[in-house]
C-alpha cells in the first residue's frame, strides 16, 4: 500500500523532466548547438567548436528552464549511425531536427532522413522543431526557405515550427528552448509518457 502512495506521490510532485532528441545528418551542427545551449543555460562552459569531433556515441546535455529539466540526447548523423536513432524514439518527448542552412547540396539527404524519422510510429505526436542552422554564414538560407526545400507533407497534425539558429553565435537558441518547453508542456504525448512513467514508478516503488 505504501509503495502505491509513494509511486503516486512521485508521479504527481516530482519535477518534470523532458527528453529531447537532437537529430540531423552529419555536419549539420548538432553537437556545436548542444554545447552552445549548455553554456547559455548552465554555469558550465560548453566545448568550443574547434574541440568538437563527429559524434559516434551519444552526447547528453542537461539544463533547467523555468522549473523544468530538459535532457538533450545528441546522436551521430553519419549514414551508418542513423539506424541507432530509433532506439531513442520511444522515450523522447520532442525532436529537434538540425539542417545546415548554408549547404543546399545536402538538403535532399536531410529531407529524406527527416521523412524517415517522421514515419516512425514510436515518435507519434512528438513536437518537431526544425532548425535552419549556421545563420552566421552569409550563404545560409532563411528558416522559411529551408521549410520550402524540405517540403514536408503530412505534418498537419504534428506540432512543429522552423527556427533560424547559429551554434556559433547563439542566434535563436533561447526562442528554440522556449518553444520546446511550451510545446512539450501542452503535448498529449507528454501526458502519455508521464502516465507510463507513473505506472512504472508505482510498479518499482
Ligand atoms: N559557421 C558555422 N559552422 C558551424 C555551426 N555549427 C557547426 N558548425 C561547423 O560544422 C561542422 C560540424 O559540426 P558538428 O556540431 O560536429 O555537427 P554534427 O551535426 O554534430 O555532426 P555529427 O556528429 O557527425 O552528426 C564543424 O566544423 C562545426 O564547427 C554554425 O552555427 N556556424
Ligand atoms: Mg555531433
Amino acid at each position: 500500500m505504501f509503495s502505491l502512495f509513494y509511486g503516486l506521490w512521485k508521479y504527481m510532485f516530482s519535477k518534470t523532466e523532458f527528453h529531447v532528441l537532437i537529430l540531423g545528418i552529419d555536419k549539420a551542427g548538432k553537437t556545436t548547438l548542444l554545447e552552445k545551449l549548455k553554456s547559455q543555460y548552465s554555469n558550465l562552459e560548453g566545448l568550443p567548436p574547434d574541440r568538437i569531433v563527429p559524434t559516434v556515441g551519444l552526447n547528453i546535455g542537461r539544463i533547467e528552464v523555468s522549473n523544468t529539466k530538459l535532457v538533450f540526447w545528441d546522436l551521430g548523423g553519419q549514414p551508418g549511425l542513423r539506424s541507432i536513432w530509433e532506439k531513442y524514439y520511444e522515450e523522447a518527448h520532442a525532436v529537434v531536427y538540425v539542417v545546415d542552412a548554408a549547404c543546399p547540396s545536402r538538403f535532399e539527404d536531410s529531407k529524406s532522413a527527416l521523412e524517415k524519422v517522421l514515419r516512425h510510429e514510436d515518435l507519434q505526436g512528438a513536437p518537431l522543431l526544425i532548425l535552419a542552422n549556421k545563420q552566421d554564414l552569409a550563404q545560409a538560407v532563411t528558416a522559411e526557405e529551408v521549410g520550402r526545400y524540405l517540403d514536408l507533407k503530412k505534418l498537419d497534425e504534428r506540432v512543429y515550427t522552423f527556427q533560424a539558429v547559429s551554434g556559433y553565435d547563439g542566434t535563436g537558441i533561447k526562442e528554440s528552448v522556449d518553444w520546446l518547453v511550451d510545446s512539450m508542456e501542452r503535448s498529449k504525448r507528454t501526458e502519455t509518457l508521464r502516465a507510463r512513467a507513473g505506472i512504472a514508478n508505482i510498479g518499482t516503488a
